[in-house]
């Protein structure tokens, strides 16, 4: 039997202080009692953004307010199906407050995942503790100028992904660096040994190369993000069914580091990324200015190597 579908979209208001701002859905709606990301069903013929600046203006009186894609997630409840399109508000008039009795708060970024939130909202909920922009070490970097780099990194904009050092006997060395400097730092998984060091080390992720993810049949045993390389329809599926929490697309574009593979395109790109629920990062041949465009096409963040680095 098929359910109502719904198209809504909602938005990531942040504050001057980085705290997003929440509703509480009223009790006898659809998900009522959970925290919401402000917003609401889109009307016919309407933008997505001028239908969040309305819902914003019905619900917050906020005014004017601009919004630029963050996220999409197709979610089926028992009862309704759902596309959400989650907005980053990036401008508006006026101080929100609830105008339809509904209670509005400002929580920081770490105190979200304690909340309730409607079902489908968990991947959106992972995917704001995540940096936008994702650094792969590059394999012939040597450890003083990795030491080095990841001093200079701007510990909000951009975490690391340590591609080649999970069993290397520097990995306390370069995870303290990490940690000192407040650097979210994913390892790569290859035996189930990584999994403990990655928990050990206080890895932010554990990522699963092809090979890897091919042979898994469970979620790995890692309390933090989980992410696996994705290049086909066959690959997302199997990270969705594994509830993995992220997806390193690629290859987006043509990439020097793997100049024979024939890259998938955005269009590709986004079918493969577009209402996943998981956070999607967009990588090859991509530099951290890609990201407006790589979240035009579903992906929340962007990936690589060379041009990551400052
Ligand atoms: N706004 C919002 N809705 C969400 C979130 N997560 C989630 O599953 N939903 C679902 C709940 C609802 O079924 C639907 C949103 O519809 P809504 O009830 O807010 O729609 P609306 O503001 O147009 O309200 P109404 O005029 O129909 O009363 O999306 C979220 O974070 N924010
Ligand atoms: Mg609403």
């Amino acid at each position: 039997m098929t359910t109502p579908a719904i198209i809504v979209v909602a938005a990531i208001i942040r504050g001057k202080d980085g705290r997003i701002c929440l509703g509480k859905r009223p009790d006898d709606k659809h998900q009522g009692g959970h925290w919401e990301f402000p917003g609401g069903k889109v009307e016919p013929g309407e933008s997505l953004a001028a239908a969040l600046a309305r819902e914003l203006h019905e619900e917050l009186a906020m005014e004017q307010s601009e919004s630029a894609p963050f996220m999409t997630i197709v979610h089926q409840y028992s009862d309704l199906h759902v596309t959400l399109h989650f907005r980053e508000v990036f401008a508006w008039q006026g101080e929100p407050h609830g105008r339809e009795g509904q209670p509005v708060a400002w929580f920081e970024n770490s105190e979200l995942p304690g909340l309730s939130f409607p079902a489908a909202n968990r991947p959106v909920v992972t995917a704001l503790t995540l940096p936008p922009s994702l650094a792969i070490a590059p394999p012939d970097q040597s450890l003083t100028s990795l030491l080095q780099a990841i001093g200079e990194l701007d510990a909000t904009q951009t975490g690391i992904y340590l591609r080649h050092w999970s069993q290397h006997e520097a990995l306390p060395e370069i995870a303290s660096c990490c940690r000192y400097h407040g650097i979210r730092f994913w390892l790569r998984m290859v035996s189930e040994e990584d999994a403990a060091i990655a928990q050990q080390e206080g890895a932010f992720g554990l990522h699963l190369p092809a090979a890897v993810l091919a042979g898994c049949d469970q979620r790995p045993d890692f309390a933090g993000v989980v992410s696996a390389a994705c290049h086909d329809r066959a690959e997302m599926e199997k990270i969705v069914s594994l509830s993995l929490d992220m997806a390193m697309v690629s290859p987006v574009e043509k990439t020097p580091s793997h100049p024979g593979a024939s890259p998938l395109g955005w269009p590709q790109a986004a079918a493969l990324m577009i209402g996943q629920p998981l956070a999607c990062f967009a990588l090859g041949g991509l530099t951290p200015d890609h990201l407006p465009l790589a979240r035009e096409h579903g992906a929340v963040g962007v990936a690589g190597i060379r041009a990551f680095w400052s």
